[in-house]
């Protein structure tokens, strides 16, 4: 199987069960983490995955469930492995994710590191544009709404997954997708309703039953075994898991 996800958490931000919604793509035997929340340094622990195991890392948005951990990765990368990680940043987040997210603990003018470039060998990626990441692996991105005047951005893999950053519902978005040839869509999903910044499960369910079948949920509440048969055709992805993916 040459690509496959394996969430290593599914969780809402405020989940206590389940780690952050933070994911491995595996692409014959080079590893993408999407996103790198407080909890994926314990999360990678527990499923036996170095942290120096991961080729890149690829971020969404600046909340911290998507990159609390990664002042420890850098820390770890340089400090410990003493090599650059690949960051994989949306253009216009990567002054923000320094600036206003990794500068205070990293910030170290006496050693001379005094940006991201110093702790992470950064690919600035543009919107709308498929990147070639590995030879079995394209991402594009996709400006989504969540918080506004926030930018954040869901993944389009391989012209065939999508993956959603945090985001409101787009029933335009999503049927596109489905319309385009997408063949699986990874999407969060806030259990009760309004989902505000957030898709909620009321809003996903309005999706028609061809589109539903391709959704797997995510980023949900620890009160999801309570949804479980209550998600028309969609089903909930579970953490730790590895899911095969058209590729
Ligand atoms: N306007 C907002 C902003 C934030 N939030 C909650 O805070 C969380 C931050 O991480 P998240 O995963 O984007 O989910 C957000 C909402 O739960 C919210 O509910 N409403
Ligand atoms: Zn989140
Ligand atoms: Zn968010």
């Amino acid at each position: 199987m040459s690509l496959q996800i394996q969430m290593i958490g599914t969780g809402s931000a405020f989940a206590k069960n389940f780690y952050n919604n933070n994911a491995l793509i595996h692409a014959d035997g080079f590893t993408l983490l999407i996103d790198c929340g407080i909890t994926a340094p314990r999360a990678l622990y527990e499923l036996g995955i170095p942290l120096d195991r991961i080729d890149a890392v690829l971020i969404s948005h600046i909340h911290a469930d998507h990159v609390g951990g990664l002042e420890e990765l850098a820390f770890q990368y340089r400090y410990v492995f003493k090599r650059k990680i690949k960051l994989l940043v949306p253009a216009p987040l990567e002054a923000v994710l320094w600036e206003h997210t990794l500068r205070g603990g990293l910030e170290n003018k006496a050693e001379g590191l005094v940006g991201l470039n110093d702790y992470f060998e950064v690919a600035a990626l543009a919107e709308r544009t498929p990147t070639s990441i590995h030879p079995k692996l394209t991402v594009e991105l996709l400006p989504t709404d969540h918080i506004p005047g926030k930018a954040s951005y869901s993944f389009l893999l391989n012209g065939k997954v999508f993956y959603s950053a945090d985001m409101r519902f787009s029933k335009t978005l999503l049927t596109g997708l489905h319309e385009q040839g997408c063949e699986v869509i990874l999407h969060d999903c806030q259990l009760f309703c309004p989902g505000t910044v957030h898709a909620c499960l009321d809003e996903l369910l309005t999706l028609p039953e061809e589109v539903q079948e391709k959704v797997l949920l995510m980023h949900y509440g620890d009160n999801m075994s309570e949804f479980i048969g209550k998600t028309g055709r969609m089903t909930f992805i579970e953490q730790f898991k590895t899911y095969p993916l058209p590729s």
